[in-house]
C-alpha cells in the first residue's frame, strides 16, 4: 500500500460531528464552532518507550494512544470532538498491522463520538504515532492544575497503580490473581470522561490526569496553585489483590507508577457532596486522599501521611523523559 492508499483505507467516509466542514482530503480540516471554548492536546507515542510488540497489540495501541490523549481532554473538563493522527511507519509493521492500530483508536473514537479528520503519514525510523486531540468546554469553564485553594478535599476517581502492575505481569509471565483485569487496565485504560464533564456544575474544581504517577501530578497541582498538598498513604485506592504484590511493589506503583489515567483533583468541601453526587451518577469511584493547605514560603510542597501520621516529603518523581 503507498502513502495514498493508505490514506483511503483510514479515512471515515462519514463524520459524527456536525460541526466539521471538511476531514480528511484537503490541505487542513476545517470545523466551525460559535460559542464554546475550543481545548486542544497533543501526546507521542514511540515503539519501545510507550509500547512494546510483546506487551501490546496493534488494537491495544491504538487504543490506549486516543485514550491517553482523551484522558488529557477530561483533565481540562472537555467533551472530546476530534483527532488527527501523525504516523511515522518502519519497514518492519505490515499493512494488518497497521490497520489493526486505527481500528483501537476507530473502537474508542465510537464510545466518544469522535471524528478522525486529519493526520500526517511519513515512513522510516522507529514506529511513533502522535494524537492530537480538540474538544469542547462551555465558555469560561476549562478546567485547570492552578486552581487549588486551602482547605480544599484532594481525590482521586478509580484506583492507582494497575497499568504499572498489568505491565510487570505482562513483562514477567507467573501465577498471578486477576491477571486479566490488570492487563486489561494496562492496555485499555478508562476513561472519566463522562465524569470530568458533569463536573460543569461546580464553581470551581482542581483537575490533573496522572500520567506519570499520582506523586508527580500532585507537584504539578501544587506548583501551579502555590500551594502544599498532603496525600494519605492509606487512602489511596486500590483494586483487589492489589496485595498480592510486596510492599515495595504496591509503594512504588501507587505513588510512581503512572500510565493510570486516572484524575486527581481538589474540590472545596462546600462543593464535595455535589461531586460526589455526580461521581455516583456517572458509575465513577472517587476517594478522599488529602487536602490543600497554605505553602510555606513559597515551598509548593507534597507531603506524605503514613499510618502512623508520619509526615515526609513525597518526591517529585514518575516517569520522566530526559532533555539533553
Ligand atoms: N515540545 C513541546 N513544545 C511545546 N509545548 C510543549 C512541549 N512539550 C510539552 N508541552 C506543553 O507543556 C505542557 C505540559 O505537557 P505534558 O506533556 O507534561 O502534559 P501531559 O500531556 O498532561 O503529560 P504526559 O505527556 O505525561 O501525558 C502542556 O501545555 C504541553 O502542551
Ligand atoms: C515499553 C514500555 N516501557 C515503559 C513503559 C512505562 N511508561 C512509558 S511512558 C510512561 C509515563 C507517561 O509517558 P508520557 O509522559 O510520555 O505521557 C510510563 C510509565 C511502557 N508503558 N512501555
Ligand atoms: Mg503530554
Ligand atoms: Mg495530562
Ligand atoms: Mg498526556
Amino acid at each position: 500500500m503507498n502513502e495514498f492508499e493508505f490514506i483511503d483505507s483510514i479515512k471515515q467516509h462519514t463524520y459524527k460531528q456536525p460541526s466539521v466542514i471538511k476531514g480528511v482530503g484537503d490541505d487542513a480540516a476545517v470545523f466551525r464552532q460559535t460559542s464554546r471554548d475550543i481545548v486542544t492536546a497533543v501526546d507521542t507515542f514511540v515503539e519501545g518507550v510507550h509500547f512494546s510488540r510483546s506487551t501490546m497489540n496493534p488494537f491495544h495501541i491504538g487504543y490506549r494512544l486516543l485514550a491517553v490523549n482523551i484522558s488529557d481532554l477530561s483533565a481540562m473538563g472537555a467533551i472530546p470532538a476530534f483527532y488527527l493522527v501523525s504516523i511515522i511507519i518502519p519497514d518492519s509493521w505490515n499493512n494488518e498491522e497497521l490497520a489493526g492500530i486505527y481500528q483501537g483508536m476507530a473502537e474508542i473514537a465510537a464510545d466518544y463520538r469522535m471524528d478522525l479528520i486529519g493526520g500526517d503519514t511519513v515512513s522510516g525510523g522507529d514506529l511513533t504515532l502522535s494524537i492530537t486531540v480538540i474538544g469542547y468546554v462551555d465558555r469560561g469553564k476549562a478546567r485547570y492544575r492552578s486552581t487549588a485553594k486551602n482547605d480544599d478535599i484532594v481525590f482521586v476517581t478509580g484506583t492507582l497503580g494497575d497499568s504499572a502492575a498489568g505491565f510487570y505481569m505482562l513483562n514477567n509471565p507467573g501465577n498471578y490473581t486477576n491477571e486479566t483485569f490488570y492487563h486489561q487496565r494496562h492496555r485499555m485504560p478508562d476513561m472519566r470522561s463522562d465524569f470530568a464533564n458533569e463536573l460543569g456544575a461546580l464553581s470551581r474544581v482542581t483537575l490533573n490526569d496522572i500520567s506519570d504517577g499520582i506523586a508527580s501530578e500532585a507537584h504539578e497541582i501544587a506548583e501551579a496553585s502555590r500551594i502544599s498538598l498532603t496525600i494519605y498513604e492509606d487512602k489511596l485506592p486500590v483494586s483487589m489483590n492489589f496485595n498480592q504484590f510486596s510492599a515495595d511493589q504496591q509503594h512504588e506503583w501507587k505513588l510512581y507508577g503512572g500510565e493510570d489515567f486516572e484524575l486527581l483533583g481538589a474540590v472545596s468541601r462546600n462543593e464535595w457532596e455535589t461531586l460526589q453526587d455526580i461521581a455516583a451518577e456517572t458509575g465513577t469511584q472517587v476517594t478522599e486522599v488529602g487536602y490543600i493547605d497554605d505553602a510555606n514560603d513559597d515551598e509548593y510542597d507534597v507531603w506524605l501521611k503514613d499510618r502512623n501520621n508520619h509526615k515526609q516529603l513525597l518526591k517529585k518523581r514518575g516517569y520522566t523523559h530526559r532533555s539533553r
